[in-house]
């Protein structure tokens, strides 16, 4: 009986198995490029019923304007409150990529998509763990940057226990 109060991170260890980890996954970024949606749809399976992709309203803030906040007004803040946090940059609302209509909204605006190549050697510079275009809608992709979030944080953390270890 007494088995049963045990939280389950001690049955696990007992058992043998690999202590149950929690990470920590925040999403941060621009109003309405996506986030929730992103979030809904990677742990329900499935896009938001009651959000219906409003294409317009959206699209100048899933463009390289996006990317220019990123660097002078996200990444300063992020950095500033936690400097050691792996991050991965990740484009949002990819089946619009190739879409005509956002295409010239876009081009209206002055605006165009973030490019692979772009974003990819963007996260580099900035030392991010790497760049992922993802589709809330149609799921593509979808599970890369969560994956690449929980690999990085445990790294991170088994080489903190490492040198925490070594002293
Ligand atoms: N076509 C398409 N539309 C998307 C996708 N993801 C989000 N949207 C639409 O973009 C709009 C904004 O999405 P949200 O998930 O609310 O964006 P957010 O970043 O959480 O917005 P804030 O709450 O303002 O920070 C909604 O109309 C969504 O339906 C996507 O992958 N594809």
């Amino acid at each position: 009986m007494k088995n049963r109060e045990f939280p389950l991170i001690a049955r696990r260890r007992r058992s043998g198995s690999a202590p149950e980890r929690k990470v920590n996954c925040v999403l941060v970024g621009d109003g309405a490029v996506g986030k929730t949606s992103l979030i809904v749809s990677y742990t329900t399976n499935g896009y938001p019923p009651n959000m219906c992709p409003q294409r317009l309203t959206t699209l100048p803030r899933g463009s390289a304007l996006s990317l220019r906040n990123l660097v002078d007004r996200w990444l300063p803040e992020i950095r500033h409150q936690c400097p050691d946090t792996p991050l991965v940059l990740v484009g949002t609302q990819l089946d619009l990529r190739e879409d005509v209509q956002v295409l010239i909204q876009l081009a209206q605006n002055q605006q165009r998509p973030v490019g692979t190549e772009e974003g990819r050697q963007l996260a580099e510079e900035l030392g991010m763990v790497g760049f992922m275009e993802v589709s809330a809608l149609t799921q593509k992709n979808l599970k890369d940057p969560f994956d690449s979030a929980i690999l990085a944080s445990i790294q991170q953390t088994e080489m903190e226990s490492c040198s925490e270890g070594g002293r």
